[in-house]
């Protein structure tokens, strides 16, 4: 799904309005009502209170709107102005003068019964129009809101988060109901705290503008992966569907290389080898029968020569750092051909040797997680700043970046991807790892280095959301995700096959 910028929506918008003939009062009664209606299914209680907060600019119209649907509909309803949201907005006044029409009172300060679980708090103070720190009152009003022990459901984005720059006041929303595409804001780590969860609502924006309107912002989701995925053909044999080389381990870290490779094999593809320490040997031929394993060096690996000819590489993963493998890997990358996953040590050796980067394949990918990000590119100011350096570090060493985190991100051709699977239970050492070895086993299958990378870490999210359902977030480990790649696959089938 594409992610455009504020003034991208606002462009999107005045094309929807002249392309169909509509005025911006009535795009907003479709916004309004898209939010009514969701409210109404998700609670049918007539009950429910909703007590809704409004700006004076577009969202607090939007917050009027839905406050008078749901006032129509014998919803109690209780609608606060806050004051310091800047000038009224046409629309916010016309709402207005309904509301009044409807006999719907906007500051009453009237006391409510408070019953916790019927009582919901409705954000509409600011959108994405939101263009300078919050002030005294506005920032009063979000902190009532996020002082109160109810569910709170914010109206397109948490009130007081910036589009653009970081954000240090803003509505906790449980729930934002965005409207029509998704903000590039909801994803960055810094965030994180404004937002539990998001739903998207249709409000029929023009079709051919959101097709055909470029952007280098993508979230990763389910349309997104399905175009990206490949079934396995049906005359495929081990020998069609690749051979992975996993690099890596040392003494005491085995269980990193062992991982990745059965990650690697689960990913679909037909062979695997695992190059280790000998002091690995017994470990992985063990705990992996269906791996090949060769071997370079006693209890790290000193030398990395082979005679097969794998489809594609992963390496990094436990390997250490001693000189000797730093080495050994720096010989190895510098006449590499072979479509490579760099991981773990190995992007902490590249690390200290910067100028290396440039001698990698293009297209290259490297999954660093958040401190060897800043080993590899250095350190930034806020997420935004991070975003830009991200992309502008995967363009100049022509590599794909694939920068792990909550929401990971992968940089390719100058675009940028925000994966929206995954979630908590893969914070557990070993799930990097795992993710290493499915971008490996899907390059070998001949994905792409972009599909492989973008595919990856929607899949290794994926299989972590169906498995925490059964083991729990606290349970889960990286094993796990090998455990349930199977029904994530088939999640992915079952999914494609409905529509
Ligand atoms: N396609 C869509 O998505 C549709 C979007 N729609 C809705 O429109 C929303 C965008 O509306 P928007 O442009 O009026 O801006 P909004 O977010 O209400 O806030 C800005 C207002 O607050 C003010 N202001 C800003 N910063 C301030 C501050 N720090 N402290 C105080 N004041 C401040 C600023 O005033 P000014 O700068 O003029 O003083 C302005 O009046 C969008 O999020 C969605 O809800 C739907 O209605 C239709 C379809
Ligand atoms: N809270 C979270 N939500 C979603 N994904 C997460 C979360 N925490 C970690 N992950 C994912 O788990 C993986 C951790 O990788 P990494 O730190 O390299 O682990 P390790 O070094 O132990 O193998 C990454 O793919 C990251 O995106
Ligand atoms: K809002």
């Amino acid at each position: 799904m594409k992610i455009f910028s504020a003034s991208k929506i606002r462009e999107a918008d005045e094309t929807t309005i002249s392309r169909q003939g509509i005025t911006t009062g009535e795009l907003m009664e479709r916004a309004g009502t898209e939010v009514f209606l969701w409210l109404k299914k998700r609670f049918p209680d007539k009950e429910t209170v909703f007590h809704v907060f409004c700006g004076k600019g577009n969202n607090g119209g939007d917050g009027l709107v839905v406050a008078r649907l749901l006032h129509n509909d014998n919803y109690k309803v209780v609608v606060d102005i806050v004051e310091g949201t800047g000038n009224p907005s046409e629309d916010f006044t016309a709402n207005f003068e309904k509301l009044e029409q409807n006999n719907l009172a906007c500051n009453t300060n009237e006391a409510y019964e408070y019953k916790k679980h019927k009582i919901i708090f409705l954000d509409a103070i600011f959108g994405i129009g939101l263009n300078r720190e919050v002030g005294a009152e506005a920032k009063e009003a979000i902190q009532r809101i996020n002082n109160s022990a109810v569910k709170i459901i914010s109206i397109d984005v948490p009130s007081g988060m910036f589009m653009d720059r970081k954000s240090d006041i803003a509505v906790h929303s449980d729930m934002v109901l965005t409207f029509q595409f998704t903000k590039l804001a909801f994803y960055l780590a810094g965030n994180c705290n404004f937002i539990k969860e998001i739903k998207i609502l249709d409000i029929g924006l023009d079709k051919d503008f959101i097709a055909n309107e470029p952007t280098q912002f993508f979230l990763t989701d389910r349309t997104e992966a399905h175009q990206r995925y490949r079934p396995v053909p049906a005359h495929a044999h081990k020998g069609t569907q690749g051979h992975a080389l996993i690099i890596g381990g040392s003494y005491g870290k085995i269980g990193a290389v062992t991982l990745s490779s059965k990650a690697a094999l689960k990913s679909g593809c037909g062979l695997v080898t695992a190059y280790i320490p000998k002091c690995g040997y017994t470990i992985v031929q063990t705990a992996f029968p269906e791996a090949m394993v060769l071997t370079g060096g006693e209890e790290h690996i000193n030398t990395i020569a082979f005679d097969i000819e794998p489809k594609a590489i992963g390496i990094g993963m436990g390997l250490g750092q001693q000189p000797e493998t730093q080495q050994a890997v720096l010989e190895f990358l510098k006449h590499q051909k072979t479509p490579m996953v760099i991981d773990a040590d190995a992007l902490n050796i590249l690390s200290y040797n910067n100028e290396w980067l440039n001698m990698l394949p293009e297209n290259t990918i490297l999954t660093p997680h958040p401190k060897e990000l800043e080993r590899l590119m250095g350190s930034w100011e806020d997420d935004f700043e991070k975003m830009e350096k991200i992309r502008a570090f995967a363009k100049e060493h022509k590599i794909i970046l694939v920068a792990k985190d909550a929401f990971t991100i992968v940089a390719c051709n100058d675009r940028v991807h925000i994966n929206s699977t995954g979630n908590a239970g893969l914070a557990t050492g070993g799930s990097g790892d795992v993710l290493t070895g499915i971008i490996t086993g899907l390059l070998a299958q001949s994905y792409s280095p972009a599909d492989a990378a973008i595919f990856g870490v929607y899949l290794h999210g994926l299989a972590a959301d169906i498995g925490v359902c059964e083991t729990s977030k606290q349970a889960f480990t990286a094993s796990d995700i090998i455990n349930y790649l199977g029904a994530a696959y088939l999640k992915i089938e079952a999914e494609k096959a409905q529509k």
